[in-house]
């Protein structure tokens, strides 16, 4: 039998999967790393911590696997977007990455407003500055750490630099590209414009390459620490929602899917790069060959459920901490949440927003806040799926995945809240899925991704909503979208007393 592997560079974990040629997982490890959050609104991990762990995770796929290790014919790589990663000219790290979810950088999307132009830089790259992407950590460093800036001779993103470290050959991918805000997403070139405009040295940018592009093999001191062969083929892989959305079986018009991760998105396939949603959900180069996709993000979707977890029950796994939430009713009982708690991006483009409970009353239980806080994420999620709708796109199916894909009255509430069905695969994994996909389609098991995804993606339960449930969310859902407006003052006039 022969396999892939994908590797998945997520925010909370490397997860790595050893897929066979049937499309079964036959094994998989997880491997955490931490974030460091040096102050409200940072965001940073160590590139260091992915390296050893995605080491220490093939280590041990390999080591109790029960599979020769010249049969892995391809691996490739799913990963966290945006991530800023500076090298200098030994491809020395030079500073902590920083991270997608980090949004200390709102002066330089105004420098890059002002230097570029909102017009232009939608022209060009499709998208509006967000505190998120590369651009402006490139810029935050030039302007706070000069020192560190002119040490840089490129910068790369988190699974690039992994990808380095296991081959010793540097490039990016356009799935990733896309994000950095510096990609002509249509021309699928890096923007001069851009870069001459904001004074980088087009140089800067790592050279670019097909998703499904064979980047480079194993080196022999990887191997040997890994067990893996020398052999093994590297194929570039691409941006985590890229590759969840391949994981999915997102390759055709008309197909969606929600991914509840550290992050949360909702997104859609698109055969071209031509449509326009004025930059109200972000709209990027797609993995698969010649496409592209839009979704809109919240940017702590499980995240806010693993802060609740580690602040009101330390200790408790996520099963647990869920295993009542189906006794609690619809509405948790007259309690809100909004998951604003590191800031948000769509629909509200917001970094000084932060979280509410509204409706707290002294009946409510632990069970309670938790089902209020699956709810709070569906709904900001559920704007997300408005914005689409409104553009006239039908949405009745959405593959969900991500680990807020493991739990079933998560499922339900997804499913009553977008109204719409939604669909259970039999691995939730869908970025590392993606990546293991992008090997098997390098290496040329299939003539397509979706002839891949035939072989690999298997439905394991549909959630239809309930029509009761839907009514009663709407009106919730109304009751949800006036708390932003509501207390985005206030949040503002907090920021002083924030570290
Ligand atoms: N059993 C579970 N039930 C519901 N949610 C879960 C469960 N396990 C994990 N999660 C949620 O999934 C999130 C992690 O999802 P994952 O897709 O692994 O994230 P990432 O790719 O960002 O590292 C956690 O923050 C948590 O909110
Ligand atoms: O910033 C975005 C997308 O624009 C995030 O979706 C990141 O790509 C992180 O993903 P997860 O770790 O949550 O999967």
């Amino acid at each position: 039998m022969k396999y892939v592997i994908g590797v998945d560079l997520g925010t909370s974990a490397v997860k790595i999967l050893l897929v066979n040629q049937n499309g079964q997982v036959a094994r998989e490890v997880s491997k955490p790393y931490p974030l460091i959050q040096e102050k409200a609104g940072y965001s940073e991990q160590n590139p260091e911590d992915w390296v050893d762990q995605t080491v220490a995770g093939l280590s041990d796929l390999l080591k109790y696997g029960d599979c020769n290790p010249e049969d892995i014919e391809g691996l490739s790589f799913s990963g966290q977007m945006h991530g800023l990663v500076l090298l200098d000219e030994n491809n020395q790290v030079l500073r902590n990455a920083i991270l997608w979810n980090d949004t200390r950088t709102t002066s330089e999307c105004q420098e890059i407003y002002a230097g570029v132009g909102k017009e232009r830089l939608l022209q060009i790259t499709k998208n509006p500055a967000l505190e998120g992407f590369t651009l402006p950590k490139i810029l935050w460093v030039k302007n706070n750490e000069p020192d560190v800036y002119r040490k840089a001779k490129t910068f790369v993103l988190p699974k690039d630099y992994v990808r380095y470290r296991l081959t010793g050959k540097l490039h990016t991918e356009y799935s990733d590209a896309a994000g950095t805000l510096l990609l002509d997403i249509t021309e699928k070139k890096w923007s001069n414009e851009i870069c001459g405009l904001l004074g980088i040295d087009d140089k800067f940018c790592p050279p670019l390459t097909e998703s499904y592009e064979e980047v480079g093999t194993i080196t022999p001191q990887i191997a040997k620490v890994t067990g893996l062969s020398t052999l093994t083929r590297v194929f570039a892989g691409g941006a985590d929602n890229a590759c969840g959305a391949i994981g999915a079986g997102i390759l055709q018009d008309g197909k969606s899917m929600v991914s509840i991760g550290t992050s949360g998105v909702f997104l859609s396939y698109e055969p071209d790069g031509n449509k326009n949603f004025a930059g109200k959900v972000h709209y990027f180069n797609h993995s698969a060959p010649d496409s592209y996709y839009t979704m809109g993000v919240t940017l702590a979707a499980g995240y806010s459920l693993s802060w609740f977890k580690n602040v009101f029950a330390k200790g408790a796994g996520f099963d647990e901490l869920l295993a009542d939430v189906d006794q609690v009713p619809i509405g948790s009982n007259g309690l809100l949440f909004t998951p604003y708690i590191v800031g948000e991006r769509t629909p509200h483009v917001d970094a000084n927003i932060r979280g509410s409970f509204i409706g707290m009353d002294s009946s409510h239980q632990l069970k309670h806040f938790v089902r209020a806080v699956l709810e709070g994420i569906t709904f900001s999620l559920n704007e997300s799926v408005e914005i689409f709708r409104e553009h006239g796109k039908k949405i009745d199916t959405i593959v969900s995945i991500g680990g807020g894909a493991k739990n079933e009255t998560w499922l339900q509430i997804q499913a009553d809240i977008f109204n719409a069905r939604i669909v259970k695969l039999s691995s939730e994994q869908g970025p590392g899925m993606g990546a293991a996909m992008l090997a098997a389609y390098g290496c040329g098991w299939f003539a397509t991704l979706q002839e891949c995804g035939d072989q690999f993606l298997k439905v394991d339960k549909v959630y239809d909503p309930i029509e009761e449930n839907v009514e009663k969310y709407k009106n919730l859902f109304n009751l949800y979208k006036i708390i932003y407006p509501a207390t985005a003052l206030l949040n503002k006039e907090l920021m002083e007393y924030r570290n």
